[in-house]
């Protein structure tokens, strides 16, 4: 058996030779064990080792020796050289390079996105996260040309094998990775930050590198604002601002009473054109604005309406959130570029109400009293406001629908440096809404047709029927053929058709554009149904986007929806005094008392509201209020239909007209009537 091995072997070897011996398969070599005897000269099996065989062995080992020790030197020669080529690139870089790092969350990581998908870069990326987009700016690659489908996705390249591209003249490697950090509490945040190689010494081209990134970044979103929301926990002091884009909105979109904007508008400018003056005068370089009101008045809108035309970003906290603190908010503040807005949406959500004060220690009381839901003080927030970090540039923003809940603390000149106030609309914001809203629109005769019976009411008021009578009398839409006399038709409550007839002559389904003067005479129809801070712009808002394609229409049924309003309010009203008198009428049986006899509630109507002239006049110690510019609001309280208006002691005695509000309690606006006016 022994033999038979070792013959089948022999003839292997003598069937090859130097390289080929490389060739011999496992199977084919001879047992190790046959070898191993050959050698060894186990007894019994030593007569059969011949030396020409083991010769053959010999050189048959040899031979992959000298193989083997020539892989290695190989391997060691490519090792060494790759050492050293890394170790060369590592003292290029660090002597001929310069290199910056950019993390996500932080502004400036958006920059290089930006510039390295104008560059190309990304399109050399094999490997992408993919996110649903929430802006239109699109930073990633184009994949689709469906322009349904363009847009509605970011890629993302997630490589992290370093790429080079050229950048003018100069080489600049890019490495993109991801991290994760933790925070203080244990939570670990996903992160992620590019870096930047620029083969050169010179670190002014990186700084242009960056700035070019920057200058391109606000090219490219100058037609959206930019909304930093610090809505993440901070991480070992990193700080995760979401990031947002919404599309300019024009500041004409924004219905306010005359010169409100304007006079903001104009604040914001300058502030921003006379920093040299601060700093000579010593004076930090911050201003403050509080803006106060019902919900639904135009608050935030005017602040995003602002922020476009001064291109400037916004830096949005919510003092609601759980994890802010006001080592948070200082920290978060100071890492706001200058030149930004920084705002608080519902300054008061988050502090205690002045009636809580009452029970904390004298002084200020409220100082350092924690919120009820984190960790942000009245101190915190102070600081956060006037502190070092918001003194670069900075226009600070707070909305608030509980003005009486702010401390005098917080709305001392210096931190809150002008005061506007915000109303429900009156006549003629809801005339100008009207007129915004269907400014340009294209009527389609069949849908705008205002003897459309389906649009019309069809127990309509003597008024609105009258009104309408006299409105179809005038309405015809421009470039519209004037209409054949046809026979009227009668449709609802007494209205004539003359649309509807001029509809049959006019070319089906062409849509044309109001006039101007039609559309004002609309607007006017519109606004004549709604009382003086009556209902929001938001209110009114989302009735006529209800009808956003029938403006005709929503000025002609305006009424019934007011009409319905109003029922819906007294029913609320009603609802709300009988489950108070139900619970006191408990408390009573409870408590064994007598149940004293409550007057049916009824809907004020007119709502009593301190004008805007009556509220200018109790600013005016106060740098501002804004909505009081209206020359035409007598000063006097505001009824929304009684023809003579309450003296003002009927809705506060407290309030001195003419007084600085500083130096008065609040005055206590009227509650709202059904939560319309917000505070409910
Ligand atoms: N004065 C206004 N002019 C034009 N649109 C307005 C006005 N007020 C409100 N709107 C519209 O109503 C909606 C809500 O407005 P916005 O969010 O600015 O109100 P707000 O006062 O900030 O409310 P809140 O106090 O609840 O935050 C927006 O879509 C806005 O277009």
């Amino acid at each position: 058996m022994g033999c038979h091995l070792q013959l089948s072997y022999t003839e292997a070897m003598n069937s090859t030779s130097g390289l080929q011996l490389d060739l011999l398969r496992p199977a084919e070599a001879p047992p190790r064990r046959a070898l191993w005897d050959n050698i060894k000269g186990i007894p019994g099996s030593m007569q059969l080792v011949d030396i020409p065989h083991l010769r053959n062995t010999w050189i048959y080992m040899s031979a992959h020796i000298v193989d083997g020790i020539k892989f290695l030197a190989a391997g060691a020669v490519v090792d060494a050289a790759r050492r050293v080529f890394v170790w060369l690139y590592q003292r290029v870089k660090l002597r001929y390079s310069t290199s910056a790092e950019f993390v996500l969350g932080d502004p400036s990581y958006e920059w290089i996105v930006l510039f390295l998908t104008d560059n190309g870069v990304w399109q050399q990326a094999q490997d992408f996260r993919v996110t649903s987009k929430s802006s239109k700016l699109v930073y990633g690659v184009s994949v689709s040309a469906d322009p349904e489908i363009v847009g509605s996705a970011d890629y993302v390249p997630t490589y992290e094998s370093p790429q080079l591209f050229r950048w003018r003249r100069y080489w600049v490697e890019v490495v993109r990775y991801r991290t994760q950090i933790q925070g203080p509490n244990g939570q670990v945040q996903q992160t992620a930050a590019i870096v930047l190689t620029v083969f050169t010494r010179n670190i002014s081209v990186l700084s242009e590198l960056v700035e070019e990134a920057h200058r391109g970044y606000q090219d490219k979103i100058k037609p959206f604002v930019t909304i930093f929301l610090a809505d993440s926990p901070s991480f070992g002091g990193t700080f995760f601002w979401n990031v947002k884009r919404k599309p300019h909105r024009p500041i004409e979109s924004i219905i306010l009473p005359e010169g409100t904007l304007d006079d903001l508008i104009a604040d914001a400018k300058r502030f921003f054109a006379s920093e040299a003056w601060y700093n000579r005068a010593g004076i930090p370089h911050r201003r403050g604005y509080l803006l106060y009101g019902p919900p639904g008045t135009g608050k935030s809108s005017t602040i995003h309406a602002i922020a476009g035309l001064l291109n400037i970003e916004i830096h949005s906290f919510s003092l609601a959130s759980t994890f802010m603190d006001d080592a948070f908010l200082q920290r978060a503040t100071a890492t706001i570029p200058k030149r930004s807005i920084v705002l608080v949406e519902d300054i008061d959500c988050c502090l205690p109400a002045r009636d809580d004060d009452d029970d904390s220690d004298g002084g200020s009381p409220v100082r350092h009293s924690r919120s009820r839901r984190n960790g942000v003080t009245l101190s915190g927030l102070l600081n956060m406001i006037d502190g070092i970090g918001s003194e670069e540039g900075k226009l600070f923003f707070a909305t608030t629908n509980y003005v009486d809940r702010l401390d005098s603390a917080l709305m001392r000149p210096g931190r809150i440096d002008r005061r506007i106030r915000y109303t429900l609309a009156t006549c003629a914001q809801a005339r100008g809404l009207y007129e915004r809203v269907f400014k340009d629109a294209e009527v389609d005769m069949e849908l705008g047709s205002i003897g459309d019976a389906e649009t019309l009411p069809t127990s309509g008021s003597a008024p609105l029927a009258a009104d309408l009578d006299k409105f179809n009398a005038s309405l015809s839409l421009d470039a519209s053929p004037d209409p054949e006399p046809s026979a009227p038709s009668t449709v609802g409550a007494g209205v004539t058709d003359q649309s509807a007839a001029a509809h049959s002559s006019a070319p089906a389904s062409s849509p044309q554009r109001i006039s101007d003067e039609r559309l004002a005479e609309l607007g006017q129809l519109f606004a004549a149904e709604v009382r003086d801070y009556e209902f929001s712009p938001a209110e009114l808002q989302g009735y006529l986007l209800s009808n956003r394609l029938r403006p005709i229409a929503a000025a002609t049924e305006m009424g019934a929806w007011v009409a319905r309003q109003r029922a819906e309010r007294q029913e609320k009203v009603e609802r709300k005094a009988e489950r108070k008198e139900a619970h006191a009428r408990c408390a009573c049986e409870d408590g064994g008392g007598p149940l004293p006899a409550t007057p049916p509630p009824v809907l004020p109507s007119p709502t009593p509201t301190l004008t805007p002239a009556l509220e200018s006049q109790l600013d005016q110690g106060g740098d501002t209020d804004a909505a009081a510019v209206s020359p035409t609001v007598p000063l006097a309280v505001a009824t929304t239909a009684a023809p003579a208006s309450p003296p003002l002691a009927s809705v506060d005695p407290t309030i001195t007209p003419g007084a600085n509000l500083d130096d008065q309690p609040v005055p206590n606006i009227p509650k709202p009537v059904n939560g319309i006016n917000g505070s409910s």
